[in-house]
């Protein structure tokens, strides 16, 4: 625990200098916690005005899929840590830049293995022998229906490259079969045509459990519970109610998969969990969107706890607040001028919190802001957090 950090001044020679991959509400909180030790940020994305690049000190819009433009700018800009914020990033070139002495946080094999749920599947079910849902991976329609016919019904097919439920649908019967390979086809992220259908599992509940990886070791938060609608996330709440037994599984599992993967940061790893058996879902190398929840339930959000453990400073405890929830403000429509309104009445209750991310438009469906609040049980927290975001008025001219 002797690593001796040093911060410099930014747009100096001296600064300590990070570059985001990503720059959607995740990255802007990371962003703000970087700007609290005075570090230089640079943001990218896809498009202009992203969330992260409107708290950056300055941003490029590139494809997080055109390696060389990443390289590119990453040569020039001479970062200290390159963080990933999403999970489809030309992961090769991380692996390269890596080699020349980049910084990939956690580690670039990790983010490899973690953008294709094939990587992480495989790792954690074959490698290191933990208990997950039963699962094939296909290439063709004709092996994709061989392997429905093996899982059997009902099962969830998802791209092997997508996030926040893109291309994922539950196959009940065989006359979903033509629909799930479409629609996984048009949402996956990249230009990948693989997928996985998993056996779908009934579980009692399902959890996010922040895990850091720090200079001091492994620490968790308190299981963080959430719903989840089309593989989108609705609502989290935390503390979940889990049994003593169940709750040490998932911490062992949690450690050994992070342990695996290497490399310095938060992750949230995800579980279903029947009874007391915990079934290991997926991860993410960096903050989670269910763990937004820890911006009112933690005196250091996840994000905060990223930036420590990026930065090599210690985490000698996580202060939890008590009971608290958030639930998402989703939009739906087409707009480039989207307004939100009634927030008086929404922020008048105690203990309540809003976050409006800023995105700069919406066409389809797209989650813009959430709230959050904390209450004597996560019962109450998530009817107040679910009612501060039903209340929110949006209009989109
Ligand atoms: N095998 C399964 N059995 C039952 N439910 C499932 C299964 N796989 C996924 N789900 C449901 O769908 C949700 C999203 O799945 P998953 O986390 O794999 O997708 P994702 O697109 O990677 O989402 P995100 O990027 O937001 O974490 C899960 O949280 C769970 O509610
Ligand atoms: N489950 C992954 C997740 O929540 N990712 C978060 O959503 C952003 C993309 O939002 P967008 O699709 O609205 O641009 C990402 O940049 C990240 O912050
Ligand atoms: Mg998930």
């Amino acid at each position: 625990m002797s690593t001796k950090v040093v911060l410099g001044t930014k747009f100096s020679p001296s600064a300590t200098k990070v570059i985001l991959l990503g720059s959607g509400e995740l990255g802007k909180e990371v962003v703000i916690e970087f700007q609290r030790y005075g570090v230089e940020v640079i943001a990218v994305d896809s498009y202009e005005n992203a969330p992260a690049m409107q708290v950056a000190d300055r941003s490029y819009v590139a494809s997080m899929l055109d390696g060389e433009r990443l390289a590119e700018i990453i040569r020039n800009e001479k970062p200290d840590y390159i963080i990933p914020e999403v999970e489809a990033i030309a992961t090769d070139k991380l692996l390269d830049l890596e080699k020349e002495g980049f910084h990939v946080i956690p580690t670039a094999n990790a983010t490899q293995l973690t953008m294709n749920r094939e990587g992480i599947r495989t790792l954690a079910a074959e490698e290191l022998k933990l208990s997950t849902s039963p699962y094939k991976f296909s290439g063709s329609k004709e092996a994709f229906k061989n392997a429905i016919n093996e899982i059997g019904f009902p099962c969830v097919v998802k791209p092997i490259m997508s996030s926040s439920g893109k291309g994922q649908s539950v196959v009940k019967s065989a006359a979903d079969i033509d629909y799930a390979w479409n629609y996984a086809m048009d949402g996956a992220r990249g230009n990948s045509d693989r997928v996985i259908v998993e056996g779908f599992v009934d579980f009692d509940y399902e959890i996010t459990l922040l895990t850091i990886s720090h200079v001091g070791g492994v620490s968790f938060c308190e299981p963080i519970g959430h719903r989840q609608e089309g593989g989108d996330y609705q609502e989290s709440w935390q503390p979940q109610v889990m049994s003593e037994k169940a709750l040490a599984e998932a911490q062992h599992i949690a450690k050994t998969v992070v342990e695996a993967l290497g490399g310095r940061g938060l992750f949230g790893v995800e579980f279903f969990v029947k009874n007391d058996t915990v079934y290991f879902s997926e991860l993410s190398p960096r903050p989670h969107d269910t763990g937004m929840v820890t911006m009112i339930s933690q005196d250091m959000s996840e994000f905060a706890l990223h930036v420590r453990a990026i930065l090599g400073l210690p985490i000698p405890n996580i202060k939890f607040h008590g009971p608290s929830a958030s639930s998402v403000i989703m939009v739906k429509g087409e707009s480039k001028q989207v307004a939100f309104s009634n927030l008086t009445e929404v922020l008048s209750e105690p203990d309540t919190q809003l976050r409006l991310f800023g995105k700069p438009e919406v066409a389809g469906e797209r989650r813009m802001g959430v709230c959050l609040a904390r209450a004597n049980s996560a019962e109450e927290a998530r009817e107040k957090a679910n009612k501060a975001s039903s209340s929110v008025v949006v209009k989109l001219k």
